[in-house]
């Protein structure tokens, strides 16, 4: 089967075909800058005749990135024949709420519930909601199926998972912890124990997902029983447009002195915080990186409190579980950032950790780099949630199919 996995941001679209259950991947692509008129779509084919293509086109909203993508994998491409030769498609979708352990086929109440939640994540919920209905329109036959990110925490117990405020709020509204990038974390710690050749069960893994957004999870016996993000993906770590913690004061003050109204607080707290509100340069670490190997002191000092706050996290896990057995480091900057990794790993001696330094440096795919007497397993994981998602599309539709019969 031909399942397509899409993953609408607030202004992007990314997407993947798979031909399952083999796990190939047919053809991969993005769309940014939706909204504008120089939206950029790029997309890559596989295989030996396998090709690429990068075009600058004028995109309104997600329903015209959808029929670009279709387009992509059939005409374009020659990947596909048709879109009736798609079996079935898989979408991120970032907020769950409390109503999703698990994955999801898409039905009138499922996206009653993202639209609901979309409340708890403006940036993301809308946006996943348009790529389902741009679907429903296009495709109205093909079964979809919700992944959401919240899901892999709802085994936080309420220990972790309730903020200390008035109890009446939790029964109220569901204010609460909910935890993100869930569908990462589930893959990353479900391939430790191919790695390590120890069983999940009975490990204690601190799983660091560095990406733009960025969120520390401890996975204990296979399930999340904490993370860093909260309700919304705004708590935590410090990430590259994103604060983290903070003083929740802070609105009251800050909103009276500069004038702000709360949408620009919150605006603020979302888009130009984290590395880029303390560099007044980028949120995107390669340029702080560069930048502080040149000398700036601004991008030297958003390093530092990125880096010390993920190992504060880190600390705090490893106080959570009693201990740690493996560090793992995905995503964006945990893959491809040997100077943060290093960074961490340096504090973490008295642990027992010891990193492989040249490993660190050098390798690349998924790899340990501790050393074999280390303590702390240290591993770079790339993650994939594309392929998570595809195969609980996949997992889903096929029942599906099985009860119909
Ligand atoms: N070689 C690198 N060194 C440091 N950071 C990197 C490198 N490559 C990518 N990144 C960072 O990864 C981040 C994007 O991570 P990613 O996981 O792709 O984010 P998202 O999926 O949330 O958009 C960017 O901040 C980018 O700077
Ligand atoms: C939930 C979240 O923060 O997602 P992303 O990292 O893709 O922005
Ligand atoms: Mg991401």
């Amino acid at each position: 089967m031909n399942i397509l996995v899409l993953n609408c941001g607030s202004s992007s679209l990314k997407y993947q075909l798979f031909r399952m259950p083999e796990e190939n991947v047919l053809i991969r692509g993005g769309i940014e800058k939706i909204g504008s008129d120089d939206a950029v779509h790029s997309f890559k084919t596989e295989g030996p005749e396998g090709g690429e293509s990068v075009s600058t086109v004028q995109i309104l909203d997600h329903r015209e990135a959808l029929s670009l993508v279709l387009q992509a994998v059939t005409h374009d491409s020659g990947v596909l024949a048709g879109v009736e030769e798609i079996t079935a498609v898989g979408h991120r979708v970032v907020h769950g709420g409390e109503q999703f352990a698990l994955s999801t086929l898409v039905t009138e109440e499922v996206k009653a519930a993202i639209r609901a939640n979309a409340e708890l994540a403006p940036l993301h919920n809308p946006a996943n909601l348009q790529g389902i209905e741009a679907i429903e329109d296009v495709l109205p036959r093909v079964p979809q199926v919700a992944v959401f990110d919240t899901a892999f925490h709802q085994s936080m117990p309420p220990e972790h998972y309730l903020y200390p405020i008035p109890y009446v709020l939790y029964q109220r509204h569901k204010v609460r912890r909910y935890g993100f990038h869930g569908t990462s974390h589930r893959y990353v710690s479900s391939r430790v124990p191919f790695l390590v050749h120890r069983d999940l069960m009975n490990l204690r893994v601190i799983s660091c997902h560095i990406g733009n957004g960025a969120s520390v999870t401890a996975i204990q016996n296979g399930r999340s029983i904490d993370t860093s993000m909260g309700m919304t993906p705004l708590e935590g770590v410090m990430m590259g447009t994103r604060s983290g913690d903070l003083d929740p004061s802070l609105q009251e003050y800050i909103t009276r002195k500069e004038e702000l109204t709360q949408e620009e607080f919150l605006s603020m707290l979302n888009r130009h915080s984290g590395l880029f509100g303390i560099s007044g340069l980028s949120g995107d670490m390669r340029k702080i990186t560069e930048a502080r190997a040149k000398g700036s002191a601004r991008s030297a000092l958003a390093f530092d409190m990125y880096e010390y706050r993920i190992r504060k996290y880190i600390g705090a896990y490893v106080a959570a579980m009693n201990g740690v057995d493996v560090l793992l480091f995905t995503a964006g900057v945990g893959e491809n950032s040997p100077l943060l990794r290093r960074k961490i790993c340096d504090h973490l001696t008295y642990l027992g950790l010891e990193l492989d330094v040249q490993a660190n440096e050098s390798a690349k795919g998924e790899r340990i780099i501790s050393t074999p007497s280390s303590r702390v397993t240290v591993c770079v994981i790339p993650t994939n949630e594309e392929l998570m998602i595809a195969r609980d599309t996949q997992l889903l539709v096929s029942g599906l199919e099985s009860w119909r019969k």
